[in-house]
């Protein structure tokens, strides 16, 4: 048939011819239609540029692929249809690699075979393809597993700085009170003994990480008092750096400087054994006590393994961290107002939490929860922990406190709780710990010792040299060592009432401002 070089038309439309269009149309150079339709011709269209004079061309419905030639397309759409073709003029756009496919631009290198090059160009094309996307892949995974790399140290550098020591110095100055907060801000820089415990610090961070497991459920949260402002959740504090405080009854105390520079001391409780339900009631009638005396109970959270109670955080430390945590050359000097004011306002803030009922005491009144302010103002703290917290410890430090009749901690009463206070004061007005301190091994059973300084009339010898030099306020000084003395004696009935002791207390300090007034007249 390609030798009929005359031949003009050709119809072999609608009959079964398969396999790829013959290349040898070429050679019927005078062809002016050539119907190839309703065939199964396969694979791509051929190069049949050397017809000429071709008017009409069809190969609609065969099983062709490929892109269509530039000076084919000239025939339309009509033409093409019915095949997995694409290009113009069908308006479908080849896959990249079909259309820029270089055998589709140029002329083949032998017209008369003409379709094995592009052949070889295609699977080229399908191999470059190939290593294309092998490419695209390898690429893909060493991203991610180059942006997972990058995030991991990211995260190490992150939870090795919560877990390194913390410059406190740094710290310090940057202490500011929570908004809303009763405290004093700025720290004064007083050394009371806080000392950097890195290994505590990752026991908060590790605790955290617990609480933040539990709390990823969205189920815990912190529960904030009052019309407390949240100004800060969970998640804040666990990134917060720590500082141990210190060990005490119910647990261990945290400073944590939140991200802004807002200090709050956090304490992880131990041995809590009461139901959630119990806990909840019990803690939020302790976060409604409120009064310029009290370390305020900002918030709480309660998970299975993690109790915390945040509070204000006190820049000056305990009455017994300045009364026993500085001997040596920096001592601030503790003169009587300071004390006597201390006294007062620890009285005001004890008394507040027995006018709440008859049932309400401290339990666990001692300098180290005496907290002050900048202006040395006291706040009473770990007000209603006695009766959430188990039975478990009693350190020793405690025992000097305690009323000789309570011999389960738990099991407290406001008797018990003016005992405490006069030991308290005996502290103040002495400079000496009570019995097994651990802030000072010397301690002594204070009550006794002074009682039998005072039997002999050595009343002097009983006072804080600190204080011995403000002579002109001896008269209130013996007062105050009287109340002391009658609120530590060992019969309950025979103690006087906090509002009693608060009363007495107001009055000495009002006739040393008095008599203070006299000597320097304005
Ligand atoms: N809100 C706070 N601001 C500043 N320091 C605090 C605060 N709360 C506690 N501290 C300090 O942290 C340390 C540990 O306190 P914590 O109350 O846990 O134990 P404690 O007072 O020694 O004993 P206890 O638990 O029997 O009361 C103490 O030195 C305490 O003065």
């Amino acid at each position: 048939m390609f030798g009929l070089h005359a031949l003009v038309r050709l119809n072999i439309g609608g009959n079964n011819f398969s396999g790829e269009i013959p290349v040898g149309f070429n050679n019927l150079t005078r062809l002016r239609t050539l119907l190839l339709d309703g065939n199964s011709f396969s694979g791509s269209i051929p190069d049949l540029s050397s017809l000429k004079n071709l008017d009409q061309f069809n190969v609609s419905n065969n099983l062709l692929n490929g892109s269509i030639r530039k000076g084919l397309q000239k025939y339309g759409s009509i033409a093409f249809l019915g095949n997995l073709l694409c290009g113009q003029p069908l308006g479908k756009p080849c896959p990249a690699t079909a259309t820029s496919a270089p055998g589709y631009a140029s002329e083949p290198a032998n017209p008369m075979n003409g379709n094995e090059p592009e052949k070889k160009e295609e699977e080229k094309k399908s191999k470059l393809s190939g290593g294309a996307i092998a490419g695209i892949v390898i690429g893909s995974v060493l991203g991610f597993l180059l942006i997972v790399m990058i995030l991991m140290i990211l995260c190490r550098n992150k939870s090795s700085k919560k877990t390194m020591s913390v410059d406190i110095s740094s710290i310090k100055n940057q202490e500011m009170e929570i908004p809303g907060s009763k405290s004093e801000t700025k720290n004064g820089g007083y050394g009371n003994g806080f000392s950097v415990a890195a290994a505590a610090a990752t026991a908060m961070a590790g605790g955290g990480a617990k609480a933040a497991e539990n709390s990823g459920s969205g189920a815990k949260k912190l529960v904030f008092f009052r019309n407390a402002t949240r100004v800060f959740d969970l998640e804040d504090l666990l990134r917060a750096s720590a500082e141990v405080l210190g060990k005490g009854t119910f647990g261990t105390a945290y400073k944590a400087v939140l991200e802004g520079g807002n200090a709050v001391a956090v304490k992880r409780l131990k041995d809590v054994t009461i139901s959630e339900r119990e806990f909840k009631e019990k803690i939020e009638g302790v976060g409604a006590m409120d009064h310029q005396h009290l370390v305020p109970l900002r918030a709480y959270y309660f998970s299975r393994d993690e109790k915390l109670l945040v509070y204000d955080y006190m820049p000056m430390g305990s009455l017994s961290a300045l009364l026993h945590g500085n001997k040596g050359a920096g001592r601030t000097p503790l003169n009587w107002d300071i004390r006597s004011g201390i006294a007062l306002g620890a009285a005001c803030g004890i008394e507040y939490l027995h006018s709440q009922g008859p049932n309400v005491s401290h339990g666990n009144i001692k300098s180290s929860n005496i907290l002050l302010t900048k202006a040395y103002e006291a706040r009473v703290s770990d007000f209603g922990l006695a009766n959430i917290v188990g039975p478990s410890s009693s350190p020793n430090r405690v025992l000097g406190y305690r009323a000789p009749e309570v011999t389960d901690a738990r099991k407290v009463s406001q008797k018990a709780d003016v005992y405490s206070f006069g030991v308290l004061l005996l502290e103040l007005l002495t400079g000496k710990a009570p019995t097994n301190s651990i802030l000072n091994e010397e301690g002594i059973d204070l009550p006794r010792w002074v009682q039998s300084v005072v039997r002999e009339e050595w009343t002097s010898e009983v006072f804080d040299l600190e204080l011995l030099r403000y002579q002109n306020v001896e008269e209130e000084m013996v007062q105050l060592l009287q109340l002391a003395v009658d609120c530590a004696v060992q019969y309950p009935d025979k103690r006087p009432t906090m509002s009693q002791v608060r009363n007495r207390i107001k009055e000495l300090c009002s006739s040393s401002l008095r008599e203070d007034l006299n000597a320097h007249p304005a």
